[in-house]
């Protein structure tokens, strides 16, 4: 079993952060962040088309369908694409914080292969906040909720302001999400101002 580094421990000073009061309700899909979203967006066909969902507290859970655009070796799921179904899910914690946060750190166990068809049962949890610093962690299990742990991971979220995006993202795919009311609608979830 590896450990976690230093990186990841919260230091002394962390605090277990309150859910927004406007945060979605326990059992609500929370939708894609964005439409060309690797990970969650819509727009995209080989995408993981992950659907999460606001849980009790500082959870959320979510789910992956692996496809056969998804393997590494014949028949399994690459691990950086379950990596990536582990930082989405993570990602999603950030609805309940109505805060943008972007991945600084993420340190994944694989301790299982998943074969395509499986559906990965993923939870995350924040569990500290230190300044502008997110600690939370995750898991996917196979065969069910309820199943064994095929992958987890712990990860470092870095809160950043909306000009993070604009002031590093291609200006065509930004202009065209500032021109998006839906996009506009989902980044004021965030208490973002385009
Ligand atoms: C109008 C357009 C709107 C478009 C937006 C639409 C919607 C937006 C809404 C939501 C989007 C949010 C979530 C999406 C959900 C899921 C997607 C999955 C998430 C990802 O896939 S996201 C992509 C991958 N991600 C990156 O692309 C980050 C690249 N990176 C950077 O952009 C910088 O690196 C940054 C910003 C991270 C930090 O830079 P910085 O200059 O702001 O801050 P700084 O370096 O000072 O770090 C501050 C404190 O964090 C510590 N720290 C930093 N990095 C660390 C590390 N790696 N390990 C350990 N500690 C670390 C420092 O040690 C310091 O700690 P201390 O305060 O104690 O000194």
């Amino acid at each position: 079993m590896s450990g976690t580094t230093s990186a990841l421990t919260p230091p002394s000073y962390a605090v277990v952060p309150d859910r927004h009061p406007e945060a979605p309700a326990p059992g609500e899909l929370l939708g894609s962040h964005y439409g060309q979203c690797f990970g969650c967006g819509t727009g995209q066909p080989h995408g993981l088309h992950l659907e999460a969902r606001a849980g009790e507290g500082l959870r959320v859970s979510a789910e992956f369908t692996v496809r056969e655009v998804h393997q590494g070796a014949p028949g399994l799921a690459h691990g950086g694409v379950l990596a990536t179904a582990l930082d989405e899910t993570l990602g999603s914690l950030n609805w309940l914080l109505r805060a943008i946060a972007v991945t600084g750190r993420l340190e994944t166990d694989f301790k299982l292969p998943v074969p395509v068809g499986s559906v990965l049962h993923l939870e995350a949890e924040i569990k500290a906040v230190a300044g502008r610093k997110i600690y939370s962690t995750a898991t996917g299990r196979i065969g069910g909720p309820e199943g064994p742990v095929a992958v987890r991971a712990d990860a470092l979220f870095i809160q950043v302001k909306v000009e993070h995006f604009i002031d590093n993202g291609r200006s065509e795919e930004i202009n065209a999400a500032m021109n998006d009311p839906d996009q506009v609608r989902r980044a004021r979830a965030f208490e973002v101002n385009p």
